[in-house]
């Protein structure tokens, strides 16, 4: 028997901008049925550069409540039956796409990283500001339920002391030789680079594992870092964030090989913890006397609906940004990634 969402759960009516991976990724997510869904998720209307991908798109994804398909993104834009829209677009476009959407009083949900730069990212939140809507960066995993319950064993329950070192790795083994010149992996017009694709999730380990605090709260991390670069990209990051307090985290991503299963450790007084698997599937506490703990963390689909569940219930409530992925929050992201930019020399034409 399928188990469908109570009627009363707030509902969201999503325009989707773009028709690739991550759209694909996003729409088959918010169609599964959940019993245990906290919001109801309805795909009103697809804008693609092309109607005939938008419908190829809708049929494969949107089964069930066949969206509107629009072959420009003004058109979702302007519909009046979408509340949010969804960007899925390469991050060069993220800025004109959410101005864009916010300007037709929409609220928006826009992938990662949000803009190519943190000046972009304020001039969005400005422009959301003026238009009283909610927008959120879709920094999805930090709303896995892992995360959320490694903070509080890290940071509340001290499980393995005060933490020491986090080292975070996110590597993807791309072919990028192989790759077009126009692809978004190769091409910095588009917002090429591992740092901005991948390394913001290193990154995003790094920070949460080393403070529990976000936003203005954080602590700011001094920043020492390296890149290898291709025509403009970085193909490879490193990065040590330190702390005042003698944490150091180091934050890697790499687009020319795949990050082994044990993607993060952290290093405490008392222990460490280690997290592997795909999308943060499984983690694991020890030391060197303890036996070895192993949290296992299964999950319907991808886990995308977790991100749209608490979009959909802060806009239900008036909310127009999210607690844990808060304005002020994507901007300290991306102020750290322009530095880490500045030092390792991988350049957009809009910084
Ligand atoms: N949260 C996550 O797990 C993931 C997030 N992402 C993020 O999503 C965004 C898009 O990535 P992904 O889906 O992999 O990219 P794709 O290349 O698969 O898709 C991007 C889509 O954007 C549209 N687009 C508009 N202009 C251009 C252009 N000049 N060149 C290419 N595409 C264009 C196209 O859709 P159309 O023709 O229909 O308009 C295209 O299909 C990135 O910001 C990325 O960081 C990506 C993968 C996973
Ligand atoms: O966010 C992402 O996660 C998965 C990768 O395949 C993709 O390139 C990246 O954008």
């Amino acid at each position: 028997m399928s188990a469908m969402p109570a009627p009363d759960l707030p509902t969201l009516r999503w325009g989707i901008i773009a028709t690739g991976l991550i759209s694909s990724w996003f729409v088959k997510d918010l169609v599964l049925d959940r019993p245990d869904a906290k919001a109801r998720h309805i795909i009103k209307a697809i804008g693609s550069s092309s109607r005939e991908k938008g419908q190829v798109f809708a049929q494969q994804y949107c089964p069930q409540e066949p969206p509107s398909i629009y072959g420009s993104y003004q058109e979702v834009y302007a519909d009046p039956s979408v509340d949010i829209v969804y960007i899925g677009t390469p991050h060069a476009f993220h800025v004109r796409n959410c101005l864009d959407a916010i300007a037709h009083g929409k609220h928006v949900l826009c992938e990662k990283a949000f803009t190519l730069n943190a000046s972009q990212a304020r001039e969005v939140f400005a422009a959301a500001k003026d238009r009283g809507v909610f927008v959120m960066e879709a920094m999805w995993t930090r709303f896995f339920p892992l995360m959320r319950d490694l903070q509080v064993k890290i940071h509340e329950e001290n499980v393995i002391g005060r933490v020491q070192r986090v080292f975070c790795d996110f590597s993807l083994d791309m072919d990028i030789d192989s790759l077009p010149d126009d692809s978004r992996l190769k091409n910095p017009d588009l917002g090429a680079g591992s740092l901005l694709d991948i390394g913001i999730y290193s990154l995003t380990w790094g920070l949460l594992a080393a403070d529990p605090n976000i936003a203005s709260k954080a602590q700011m991390p001094s920043i020492l870092a390296s890149q290898k670069l291709a025509n403009g990209a970085d193909v490879a990051t490193s990065a040590i964030l330190s702390y005042p307090n003698g944490v150091q985290s180091i934050v890697t991503s790499s687009l020319s090989f795949a990050t082994a299963p044990q993607f993060c450790r952290i290093e405490g007084t008392e222990g460490f913890i280690i997290l592997e698997g795909p999308v943060h599937s499984k983690a694991r506490d020890g030391d060197a006397t303890a036996e070895a703990r192993t949290f296992i963390f299964d999950k319907p689909g991808m886990g995308f609906y977790w991100e749209a569940d608490a979009v959909a219930i802060d806009i239900s409530e008036g909310r127009t940004e999210n607690e844990i992925m808060p304005w002020g929050e994507t901007i300290r992201v991306l102020e750290i990634l322009d530095e880490v930019r500045r030092q390792g020399g991988a350049r957009y034409s809009c910084d």
